[in-house]
């Protein structure tokens, strides 16, 4: 609790290696908005290229970008993440207002995930040029496109390091290899994608939230009878000094959804970033939504990121 949160504090990222530009759009983002207390809590809106409208059909007003740009000023969120086109064309409408983080990559789920890549389209000077906070890019652990994906995050890091961008990384399981060892929110998939993430050079981190249940036919090490709470304590100490995002999935009930929130915040990550949980439902709901998640990032302050 108050040690482990003080330990992910102390091992957080600090001004040291960042540069003064990364240093700045992080407290920009962790700092100046949301609930200013190191916490962050993303609303993420790259669902029409990713999944295509259907995601729109539970609430229809969801499918224009300036309601959703909105519900993130109203929400007091710390970023909102979309693709190049919808920064180009809405945000400059809230420019500041919320924080943007320009998702450079992505792909329909038009063809199977058997060779999974999400090819680039945007770039870090995109994201300059927009007024970014950060930039998004999705990778894809365990495809067999892998190795190209690992080529294509180094220029975006390398990009990223150059305009003192801060780059979170969606660190997404899949593929056929994942599936055999239990699928993209297993444990051990979970786990391998937030230390790979922090490998390759993410400052933040984005994944599924981990089922230790649901792990097979990896080494015995991976414990199956874990409890959620201890799988994602052991993500989040796998992200190390990388933050850590926990992302939301389907819509399920809130009750399920806030538990996740709680044991996240609970083993030290940085914040949130729920999509359908939110904004499938009617303005005022996902309002009221966000107001429990706050309450509970509320109690996890951070006050030691990056202050060193
Ligand atoms: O698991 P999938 O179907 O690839 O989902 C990808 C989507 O999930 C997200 O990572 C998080 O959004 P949700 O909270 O709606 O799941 C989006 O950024 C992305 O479009």
């Amino acid at each position: 609790m108050r040690d482990r949160r003080g330990m992910k504090t102390q091992l957080g990222i600090n001004g040291a290696g960042l540069g003064p530009g990364k240093k700045t759009r992080l407290n920009r983002i962790l700092r100046q908005h949301g609930l200013c207390n190191g916490t962050a809590m993303f609303l993420p809106y790259d669902h029409g290229l990713e999944h295509g409208p259907r995601d729109f059909f539970a609430n229809p007003a969801v499918s224009d970008p300036a309601y959703i740009i909105r519900l993130a000023v109203d929400g007091g969120f710390n970023g909102i993440a979309v693709q190049v086109g919808l920064a180009e064309k809405f945000y400059w409408d809230y420019a500041g207002e919320v924080p943007l983080v320009l998702k450079l990559n992505g792909r329909t789920d038009i063809p199977s995930d058997a060779e999974a890549l999400s090819p680039l389209h945007a770039s870090v000077a995109d994201a300059v040029r927009l007024g970014a906070d950060a930039v998004g890019y999705t990778l894809y652990v365990g495809s067999p496109a892998q190795e190209t994906d690992f080529r294509q995050l180094r220029q975006v890091r390398e990009d990223a390091q150059r305009f003192g961008m801060p780059l979170i990384v969606w660190a997404y399981p899949r593929g056929a290899a994942v599936e055999a060892k239990g699928g993209r929110d297993s444990f051990y998939a979970v786990d391998y994608a937030a230390r790979i993430a922090s490998e390759l050079g993410a400052d933040m981190v984005k994944v599924n939230f981990p089922h230790p249940e649901k792990t097979s036919g990896v080494k015995e090490a991976y414990q199956r009878d874990f409890s959620a709470q201890q799988a994602i304590d052991a993500v989040v100490r796998s992200a190390n000094r990388t933050l850590l995002l926990v992302s939301g999935g389907e819509k399920q009930g809130d009750e399920a959804m806030l538990q996740k929130a709680r044991q996240a915040m609970e083993a030290g990550a940085t914040g949130l970033i729920f999509g359908r949980n939110v904004w499938q439902r009617e303005h005022d709901e996902s309002l009221r939504f966000v107001a429990r998640l706050q309450d509970i990032l509320a109690k996890y302050p951070q006050p030691g990121a990056l202050r060193a």
